[in-house]
């Protein structure tokens, strides 16, 4: 008789991503990372997670949801065809919409998904979310550690009930290198590792423009 996997049986399918380094031209991203360092301190809140709970928990950041990046999404619809090419995702049809993020001393995000299964059977908000973008900027010399993204592979079969559980995932964690962009699926698990800033500097602090290539962006969903 052919061996049948059992009820523990863990099938590790590793996730894809896309990243590119030097991705803008050094003047934009300077620009960019200028105008994050110069963010005025009342448009930063404490980062919310989806449900638009703070929950410090979860994840320690903080958020500006006006940034302006437009050289950056330019940028993003120049490389579109090869990135839905890698991912196998189609992205026709949407735009994108995203935040500045902000970690310094002791922040975080636990691991999470950007689209959690339960949400995209529903057609919940975050599920318009097609591709998950986050570009990367940080003063030179860098001033912080820790802070990478750590991207789950997939456990598969997920559990009954949809969740993964990241114990149980193989992972590989992506530096976040100045002037670098990351893609993946909003369904994939990732977690932000803890940052170590001494200064506490807000300039010192790990800066990621956090966004979606989205199906309808005017609801946006956290
Ligand atoms: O900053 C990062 O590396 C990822 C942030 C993230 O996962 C999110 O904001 O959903
Ligand atoms: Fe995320």
């Amino acid at each position: 008789m052919r061996p049948s996997p059992g009820e523990n049986a863990t099938w590790q399918l590793s996730t894809k991503v896309c990243r590119i380094s030097h991705f803008l031209a050094e003047e934009t991203a300077e620009l960019l990372l200028s105008r994050a360092t110069h963010a005025a301190q009342e448009d930063l809140y404490p980062s919310r997670v989806r449900g638009n709970q703070v929950d410090t928990r979860t994840r320690r950041a903080l958020s500006h949801v006006g940034f302006e990046a437009e050289e950056l999404t330019d940028a993003i619809n120049k490389v579109r065809g090869p990135v839905e090419r890698a991912l196998g995702i189609s992205c026709e049809g949407t735009e994108p919409a995203f935040a500045l993020n902000i970690h310094n001393d002791g922040d975080f995000y636990q691991p999470h998904q950007d689209v959690s299964s339960h949400e995209a059977a529903k057609g919940m908000l975050a599920a318009n979310r097609v591709v998950t973008f986050v570009y990367y900027m940080h003063r030179t010399p860098v001033a912080f550690s820790g802070g990478a993204l750590r991207m789950y592979d997939t456990a598969a079969p997920l559990r009954m009930d949809g969740t993964l559980d990241p114990k149980e995932c193989s992972y590989r964690d992506y530096p976040p290198e100045h002037n670098s962009v990351i893609f993946f699926a909003p369904s994939a698990l990732h977690e932000v590792r803890r940052v170590s800033c001494p200064s506490r500097e807000h300039a010192d602090s790990r800066f990621a423009i956090n966004g979606w290539l989205c199906r309808n962006p005017a609801v946006r969903g956290e």
